[in-house]
């Protein structure tokens, strides 16, 4: 198979001669070899095509050697397009000029008059440097796009009850300053949220938000995720690793299910927080650190203090304020604008054509007890704007389906008509009711760990 020739060439050379001898040359070579003698046509040139490399003389009015007019015009096309190749064509012997444009932004130089060989593997070399430049804008480009996206998709903080302009309020007042602030509420209710919006309205929002999700590691890995550990410290240790507190630095430190964290280490959590530096397990050394921690849980805190299961003096370092975030049961004002929220979205994403939740949808929506509160209200919508063939939702669209079950007993539908996952469907829900949503103990109660009760959580959109 022939090769296909890659690459577009620009050279800008006031000798007519030499141009021509070039575009014979190396049209062999490249997809495509264009000539210019007056350098003055190069911000046109770059506008009407996309240069992979431009090959640029030094020198163009007669006589003069200098150099000067290359670099002005080397610096021109850096300033139209930061990721441009230029190589330079320097006369024979007139190195310091050409180490002098190499700092200035110019990829490689080749020297006056040349070997085409040579100039080839310049050229090639040139073109290499400039896919993988390009690459690096795309990555660039594709990064920027995710965070925005995710920063969307963080922003919208739905929420007109009292409750929740009391919840905007506290955010207002305190993401500006560096209080440790922590977040209560059920599963599901936007702790995670809250404390991104905390971040994005920080002074430290340009720095990096870390969230550790404290209910889903395994006691034995706690340390080392928080604090990081010393290649060897334990079996699995097999490199230096930095722990959440280090990569937060600066920025942002997110611990949610803080109530998950063992009484052990605790006290180590304590002293982090009020020495401001950590000690990475297996090293004796401490690092300074510098971050703004926003801590979160479902569970009641200030029970398990009774309880002498969390420490009094660490909920007093988490706590310099706190935010308590409402059950969606208890503020049905704000159901029909979740609803029609979540229906925009999912219509635009699917593809569908739902305008609305009708209103007797939004009633029997606002009669329901919610357990895992907004995810779960997202979840059925999104089900629901799949399944539906309506154009208005309809109570039937989320209510009839198995996921959502009716929450009277009476209203249930006898065993014989269910499968194994209707049953388990029930009785995660109640186990989640009978707990408050509180994950742990439905758990125990389930006989099963966190993490498969998410798992299944997830799979059921509960
Ligand atoms: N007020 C709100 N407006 C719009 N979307 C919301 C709101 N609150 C929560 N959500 C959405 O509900 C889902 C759950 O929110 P989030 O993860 O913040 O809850 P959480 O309280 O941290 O949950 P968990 O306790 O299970 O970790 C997310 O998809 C979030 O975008």
């Amino acid at each position: 198979m022939k090769d296909q020739k890659l690459g577009k060439i620009l050279i800008i050379d006031d000798n007519e001669d030499l141009l021509k001898a070039a575009k014979i040359f190396l049209k062999r070579h490249f997809e495509q070899v264009d000539t210019e003698s007056n350098p003055g046509l190069i911000p046109i040139l770059m506008v009407n095509e996309q240069y992979d490399v431009i090959l640029l003389d030094m020198n163009f009015t007669k006589d003069v050697s200098s150099g000067q007019e290359g670099f002005y015009w080397l610096d021109r096309i850096l300033t139209i397009d930061s990721s441009a190749v230029v190589v330079l064509i320097t006369a024979y012997g007139d190195v310091t000029t050409a180490v002098k444009a190499i700092k200035e932004g110019a990829t490689d130089f080749v020297l006056k008059p040349w070997e085409n060989e040579k100039l080839l593997a310049t050229l090639h070399a040139a073109l290499k440097l400039r896919k993988s430049k390009i690459e690096v804008i795309q990555l660039k480009d594709q990064q920027q796009q995710l965070l925005q996206d995710m920063d969307r998709k963080f922003k919208d903080i739905i929420g007109q009850s009292a409750s929740m302009q009391k919840v905007f309020e506290t955010i207002d007042r305190v993401a500006a300053t560096d209080a440790n602030v922590l977040i209560l509420g059920e599963n599901g209710t936007g702790k995670e949220l809250v404390a991104r919006a905390i971040h994005r309205n920080s002074k430290r929002h340009r720095e990096a938000f870390v969230g550790v999700d404290l209910g889903s590691i395994t006691s034995s890995l706690f340390e080392s995720e928080l604090f990081g550990h010393k290649k060897g410290a334990f079996t699995d240790a097999k490199e230096d690793r930095a722990g959440r507190f280090e990569q937060a630095n600066k920025g942002t430190l997110f611990l949610d299910e803080i109530g998950n964290i063992p009484l052990t280490l605790q006290a180590k959590l304590l002293a982090t927080l009020q020495n401001r530096e950590v000690t990475r397990v297996g090293t004796n050394k401490s690092i300074p650190v510098n971050i703004r921690l926003v801590s979160a849980t479902n569970m009641a805190l200030h029970s398990m203090v009774h309880e002498n299961s969390f420490r009094q003096d660490l909920l007093y370092r988490l706590n310099t304020i706190e935010i308590t975030l409402p059950p969606l049961r208890e503020r049905q004002e704000d159901i029909p604008l979740l609803a029609n929220h979540f229906i925009d979205i999912y219509s635009k994403k699917y593809n569908k054509d739902i305008r609305k939740a009708g209103e007797a949808l939004i009633k029997r929506m606002q009669k329901y007890h919610w357990p895992g509160n907004i995810r779960e209200l997202q979840h059925s919508i999104e089900r629901a704007v799949i399944m539906s063939k309506h154009s208005v939702l309809q109570p039937e669209d989320l209510f009839t389906q198995n996921h959502i079950l009716p929450e009277k007993q009476d209203e249930m539908v006898s065993l014989e008509h269910l499968n194994i996952e209707d049953v388990e469907k029930i009785l995660i829900r109640k186990a989640l009711q009978k707990h408050n949503g509180h994950i742990t103990r439905a758990a125990e109660e389930l006989g099963l760990t966190r993490s498969s009760l998410y798992r299944r959580l997830e799979r059921y959109g509960l």
